[in-house]
């Protein structure tokens, strides 16, 4: 006969044994949160109850159990919760392959490649050859490809756009350029240039925190477009509120941002906490949750909507929250370009930055007259600060400036607009980089001058060169595909020379960014 000790102690055992099985079996049905629970309780069971920790079979399991539920967790996107699992079956037995996996997988999810890097190297050092080995090198490779790239920012889209942006998108990782996180004169913090940077080069690729996607309908049906719109803003707004309340790195970087007001005085954040190879100790997390009323004022003020690399995206709308970028103002003299791809946004320079200058970006069209763009600003709900707009300010009370607004809405002759806004610039004394602000935004007119073979007949001598204008257009806001696109017409039509392809080349390089070889350069371009 047992003794009554002995018989509590078999109890249990077999309870845990039963809670072991039953939290296995849940995990291997998926059904996740079942498992947490089971595994949890088999977990508390073998701390309590157990006084033998030293127990090599018991001490087995329950690494065992904590890397099941780290696995759950992760499937439920709780990884904080899940990266202390994996911590805590790591301290059991730190070379714990199962776990080694999780871990690094769950840090390749959160783009902290340093860190899984060391993951899974550990799970190759001490396992050269087990089951897992396949699975194991495919990681291993793509961590260590990701981690390059977000060292050296040498992304190379080339296939993808000579496939015409058909099959497996790029590999992305997250990168961060030589910029730095500034008070701006423009308003409240602002990125800078920590060096001079050519235009075409990698600012940034950064995953986003959440994105929403959808079609909204063409509306003949306004209320069906409205409406579709607020589901989808609904939906943006539950994804981020999770991936905040799951994490709480995301947690702390989302509440750097603005709320769009008393900019002045916010905080100043070290960059560095925005890097992917940021270790915790360098933020202070706290587990303060952000208040609703700040997140959807944070949300409304720097969620942006997606760019396509191709400019194709018919009726297919997505929004969506990138972190640093949002740390980028608006100017209509801009100097950097987005666009999406997949879930990351890849901010590149449009024109060449010179050190200590700030990071722009146009956060609508800016070839636009400046009536135009302030209400485009207003809509955004900020009064533009920036030097172009204060610039043409200064020119709104001039009789010819309003004279020839008119004859741009009237839609009068391309040809004779220009000459009298030359005309005009020439008498104000209107010169370098500020005569080109307003020919971008009068650049319609020049562009339908430019590619009118007529029209150049009869005003080509009166108005400046198409490449003068183009110059001072691309050094005042950047490259633009638009002015890209008069350039190769141009091109096109004398026979293109060398130089003339190399111009084109620079020219898209502002536009693309420098994330392709040649050849596809010019499949874009061409
Ligand atoms: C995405 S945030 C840009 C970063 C922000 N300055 C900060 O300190 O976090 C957008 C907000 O910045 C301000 N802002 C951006 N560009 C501006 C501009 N050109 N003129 C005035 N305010 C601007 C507006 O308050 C706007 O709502």
């Amino acid at each position: 006969m047992k003794e009554p000790e002995q018989e509590t102690k078999t109890t249990e055992e077999e309870k845990m044994q039963h809670l072991r099985l039953k939290a296995n079996e849940l995990l291997l049905r998926e059904e996740w949160e079942q498992s947490i629970q089971t595994y949890s309780q088999f977990i508390s069971l073998c701390q309590t109850h157990i006084s033998s920790r030293s127990d090599p079979k018991l001490q087995k399991s329950l690494c065992l159990a904590f890397s099941n539920r780290a696995e759950a967790r992760s499937k439920t996107r709780d990884l904080d919760q899940a990266l202390r699992d994996c911590d805590e079956a790591l301290q059991i037995d730190n070379a714990h392959i199962k776990t080694l996996i999780c871990k690094g997988k769950i840090l390749l999810n959160l783009d902290r490649y340093a860190m899984a890097l060391n993951c899974f190297k550990t799970a190759n050092l001490n396992h050269p050859s087990t089951q897992d080995s396949e699975t194991l090198n495919g990681y291993l490779e793509k961590t260590k490809k990701l981690e390059f790239l977000s060292r050296s920012g040498a992304f190379d889209f080339s296939n993808w756009i000579l496939n015409g942006f058909k099959g497996k998108l790029p590999e992305l990782a997250e990168y961060i350029g030589a910029l730095e996180i500034k008070k701006s004169e423009i308003s409240g913090r602002g990125l800078f240039a920590t060096k001079n940077i050519d235009a075409g080069s990698l600012l940034i690729v950064n995953k986003a925190i959440a994105t929403e996607r959808g079609i909204l309908p063409e509306s003949n049906t306004q209320d069906l477009g409205e409406n579709a719109q607020m589901v989808m803003w609904k939906n943006f707004v539950d994804k981020v509120i999770l991936s905040t309340s799951n994490c709480k790195r995301t947690q702390f970087l989302i509440s750097k941002l603005s709320v769009g007001e008393n900019e002045e005085s916010l905080e100043i954040p070290d960059i560095r906490i925005f890097k992917p190879e940021s270790s915790d100790q360098d933020c202070s997390y706290s587990n303060q949750v952000i208040d609703m009323g700040v997140m959807l004022s944070i949300l409304d003020v720097n969620s942006l909507v997606e760019e396509t690399f191709s400019g194709k995206k018919g009726d297919h709308h997505g929004v969506g929250i990138w972190v640093l970028p949002s740390f980028i103002n608006h100017s209509c003299n801009p100097n950097s370009k987005r666009y999406h791809i997949g879930d990351h946004v890849i901010v590149h320079a449009s024109r060449d930055i010179k050190e200590g200058e700030e990071i722009t970006l146009g956060y609508f069209d800016v070839f636009l007259l400046l009536k135009n763009r302030n209400e485009m600003t207003k809509n955004w709900g900020f009064d533009c600060q920036c030097k172009r707009c204060k610039f043409e300010n200064g020119l709104c009370s001039k009789q010819e400036m309003g004279e020839i607004e008119m004859g741009y809405e009237r839609g009068d002759d391309v040809g004779n607009m220009v000459y009298k806004l030359e005309e005009s610039m020439r008498r104000w004394m209107v010169r370098g980089k500020t005569k080109g602000y307003l020919r971008a935004s009068f650049w319609k007119v020049y562009s339908q001058l430019f590619v009118s073979e007529k029209m150049m007949v009869k005003w080509g001598r009166r108005v400046p060169a198409m490449e003068v204008v183009v110059e001072s257009v691309v050094e005042a806001v950047g490259g633009d595909e638009r002015v890209l696109r008069v350039v190769v017409e141009g091109m096109k039509r004398n026979g293109g020379g060398v130089v003339e392809m190399e111009k084109a080349m620079k020219l898209g390089r502002g536009v693309y960014g420098k994330v392709m070889k040649k050849q596809a350069m010019r499949s874009l371009i061409c």
